[in-house]
């Protein structure tokens, strides 16, 4: 079912408004830039116990555009998602949501976003219907409960308690109440935690919905392929920084693209020479198993291909830079030829 278009989509996506404005300026007002914070910490306890989770994080998520915050565990995702959803103070910084402030604020920004934390808590004895009519009673132009659970396939699933739903229509369930109100910011911690692929691929949908009607989906996920397939912009968050952010092109613009192949003892392809000069690439063996990195792909592969005249190069793979090998260089601090090759 189609959603209703909301709101126009002001921003233009060719430019990088760094909406953040001069450091020491405030935030301006920006409807095409709902979400954004500037110089946004988190620090949970105090005195000498005290642990900064967050540490100066700057971000902007655009109407329309969905907003994938990756990193480690414990990198500080769902602390900074927090802040924005306005369900805690930052320790310092800006933040602005819809141009208020989401915490002291709260009251005004609240109607216009819907919320997904990665576990939320439902009265027992409650039937899925009951708790979409509970949850849509606190709020000013809900979309009817049926139709929510129309879109994340729970319709059938309507007349079951909470309690009694598999871990994945749990999640489904928390994907529809925080849709209920039509939301100009979607906030998701890790909304596909838990779901079978073709749940998974159904919320992929639902969400590609909503961004087109101009919602602005601002998400936590573990799943990479996520973040390529649906995110127009990422941030890669790693000890409570961002580290790396753009589209994911630029994410991973300065990785390198790699072949890899094996030449078993015995095999033909161990009777061919040496691998021939390939300009711009950097090659690594480790028994068997040939990796070569390099910014050229097809150029490399092309040579490759030509050296090996036939001969058969078992477990060939060519694959442009990946997100994953992104996000292993800095989960690792490290070189992803050593991290593949250890693994
Ligand atoms: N209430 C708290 N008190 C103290 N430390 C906390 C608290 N909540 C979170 N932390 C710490 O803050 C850091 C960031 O946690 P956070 O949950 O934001 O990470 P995350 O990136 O969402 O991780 P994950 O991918 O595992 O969900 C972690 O080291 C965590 O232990």
């Amino acid at each position: 079912m189609a959603l209703q278009q909301q709101h126009a989509t002001t921003a233009d996506p060719t430019t990088d408004p760094s909406a953040h404005g001069e450091p020491g300026t405030e935030l301006r007002l920006d409807p095409g830039v709902p979400v954004r914070c500037r110089g946004l910490r988190r620090r949970y306890g105090r005195g000498s116990g005290a642990f900064e989770a967050v540490r100066g994080v700057d971000l902007h998520a655009r109407a329309g555009e969905m907003f994938a915050l990756l990193g480690t565990n414990g990198a500080g995702k769902t602390s900074t998602l927090e802040v924005l959803e306005g369900l805690a103070r930052p320790s310092a910084g800006q933040v602005q949501v819809l141009g208020l402030d989401p915490y002291t604020q709260r009251r005004k920004v609240r109607p216009s976003i819907g919320i997904m934390l990665q576990e939320a808590g439902f009265a027992s004895g409650t039937t899925v219907r009951q708790a979409g009519q509970l949850w849509a009673g606190t709020m000013a132009a809900p979309m009817p409960v049926d139709e929510a659970l129309e879109l994340v396939g729970l319709a059938h699933r309507r007349r079951v308690e909470v309690q009694n739903l598999s871990g994945g229509e749990r999640r489904r369930l928390d994907l529809a109440m925080a849709v209920l109100g039509r939301p100009r910011v979607l906030f998701l911690d890790e909304p596909t935690t838990g779901l079978d692929p073709e749940s998974r691929s159904a919320t992929w949908s639902l969400l590609t919905q909503l961004l087109e009607s101009g919602t602005c989906v601002v998400l936590t996920t573990h799943y990479l392929e996520e973040a390529e397939r649906l995110a127009d912009r990422i941030a890669i968050m790693h000890e409570g920084r961002i580290v790396r952010t753009g589209t994911l092109d630029e994410v991973v613009a300065d990785e390198p693209a790699a072949i890899e192949f094996e030449i078993a003892p015995g095999s033909a392809a161990a009777e061919l020479p040496a691998l021939p000069d390939l300009p711009g690439a950097r090659v690594a063996r480790r028994g068997g198993r040939v990796r070569i990195e390099t910014d050229l792909l097809q150029d490399t592969l092309a040579r490759v291909l030509t050296w090996a005249d036939g001969v058969e190069l078992p477990r060939l793979q060519a694959r442009a830079a990946s997100l994953e090998q992104v996000f292993l260089r800095i989960a690792g601090g490290g070189d992803p030829i050593t991290l593949r090759d250890a693994a």
